[in-house]
């Protein structure tokens, strides 16, 4: 259930709807003093930053640069520490660096982190051994343990969400801004990582043209501000409507509502219904807005998405992140890219290779294969190509560590090794040799392009 704690704010107006995937606290005045408390929170993102992105997202809609978005299924308030999101952050500017110089394209980077705690699910309850109880809906939600304690769902959570997220946006802030993502660290970043993998060794080679690329700029007395420091956004999916709203505020300098818990959320393929509350939450919201679009969408869904989310057809407002599977994308993409081409409308494309491409091992471990998702890419590649239209970026589930989740990649994963270290929560994500490969491939696919 969801309860009303600010009715007069304009952006409540959600509330009166279906909402989709939201949990069953067990206590309205708990979850009540919950929201209140985080209304009085400050925000965690700035409303110009939401601008600033939306800017950027405006030049991956028009063809000029390329969307890097990723980060895990489900983040966990037990890893929020220094080692893993350094590792995660390292991976997605060793992807950027690979994509910007291999690609040779402005790379937009946005980690699905600081936010990233909340998943839908298929089904409402999980059996095991005759026990059903709720299913796990991420660490905003209630706990992973199989118990009946832990899978209650805790508004508490939702605050343990915010400090989670507000902790880890400081460190990438730090990361980013204080010296660690200059381009000059583009060696450092693989140190631990070049003598074991494949794809190491690749990044070092390009790395070292880096390099000698930097050497001769600044031997000509060039030396950008810009490489000293990255431009790096955080996302997630607003899928709890409760924590999302208490974190939106009114814009002093515009009198615009923006969800300050993150510079750009998505809208799940679950819960993406017309009609629905999180579609009316989003359309409130002056934050770019991304809409995940399986293999069902049809035009005219796609359509009236853009009729409610982006009326002004604004470059950089929305994004479509396509989601179809390796098997259906060339069938399934070319109508919507068209009839949306057709409308005048300019959204961004991109391309999830990761959630239409799910099945479970013998084993009972959810995977995907590297195979699967880097053959949706081409085709997504593909069908741009054909229509002409840009192929604007990849959203990937990922984690910095040498996890044993998907299977293949280069520094070969085989479904026997799923059990050695498979960690996350939910889905399957791809481990840094993999995402590194992804974005060599990539790279070529856009330079081809
Ligand atoms: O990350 C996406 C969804 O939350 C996930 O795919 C749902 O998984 P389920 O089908 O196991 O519920
Ligand atoms: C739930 C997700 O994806 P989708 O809505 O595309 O299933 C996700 O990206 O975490």
């Amino acid at each position: 259930m969801t309860v009303n704690a600010n009715p007069d704010a304009g952006v409540n107006t959600w509330r009166d709807l279906p909402a989709a995937q939201q949990p069953d606290w067990p206590d309205p005045e708990a979850l009540r003093d919950v929201i209140a408390e985080l209304e009085s929170y400050p925000p965690l993102v700035f409303a110009g930053e939401c601008d600033q992105l939306r800017e950027r997202m405006a030049a991956v809609a028009k063809g000029e640069a390329f969307l890097l978005q990723g980060g895990d299924c489900a983040e966990a308030f037990d890893a929020v520490s220094a080692e893993q999101i350094r590792n995660k952050l390292k991976t997605l500017l060793q992807m950027g660096a690979v994509l910007t110089y291999a690609g040779s394209v402005p790379v937009v980077k946005v980690g699905r982190i600081a936010g990233q705690y909340s998943k839908p699910r298929s089904k409402p309850t999980e059996t095991r051994d005759g026990v059903t109880l709720p299913s796990y809906r991420g660490d905003s939600v209630n706990g992973f343990e199989f118990t009946a304690e832990a899978r209650t769902p805790d508004p508490q959570r939702l605050k343990r969400m915010y400090h989670a997220s507000a902790a880890t946006l400081n460190l990438v802030r730090a990361f980013t801004t204080g010296g660690y993502a200059d381009l000059r660290q583009v060696h450092a970043w693989n140190q631990d990582f070049v003598k074991s993998s494949p794809s190491g060794q690749r990044y070092e080679a390009l790395a070292r043209e880096i390099d000698r690329a930097l050497n001769f700029m600044n031997a000509c007395g060039v030396d950008p501000e810009e490489f000293k420091t990255v431009e790096f956004y955080a996302s997630h999916e607003a899928l709890i409507l409760d924590y999302e709203s208490a974190l939106t505020r009114v814009d002093s300098r515009t009198g615009n509502l923006y969800d300050v818990s993150g510079h750009m959320v998505w809208i799940g393929e679950r819960t993406r219904q017309l009609d629905g509350a999180h579609i009316e939450f989003a359309s409130r919201i002056r934050n770019p807005i991304g809409v995940k679009l399986g293999p069902t969408t049809t035009p005219e869904d796609a359509l009236a998405l853009i009729e409610r989310l982006d009326p002004e057809r604004e470059p950089g407002r929305l994004t479509f992140i396509t989601r179809m599977g390796a098997d259906r994308i060339r069938d399934a993409l070319p109508t919507l890219v068209e009839k949306v081409t057709a409308s005048g409308a300019q959204v961004a494309w991109v391309c999830d290779p990761m959630h239409g491409n799910t099945f479970e091992a013998a084993s009972g471990h959810k995977t995907r294969r590297f195979d699967d998702v880097l053959d949706e890419v081409k085709g997504f590649f593909e069908v741009h190509k054909g229509l002409g239209t840009h192929p604007g970026g990849i959203h990937v589930e990922l984690t910095g560590d040498d996890v044993t989740e998907c299977v293949g990649g280069g520094d070969e994963i085989f479904v026997d090794d799923l059990h050695q270290r498979y960690e996350t929560a939910c889905d399957p994500r791809l481990n840094r040799s993999q995402s590194l490969d992804l974005a060599f491939l990539v790279a070529e696919m856009y330079r081809d392009q």
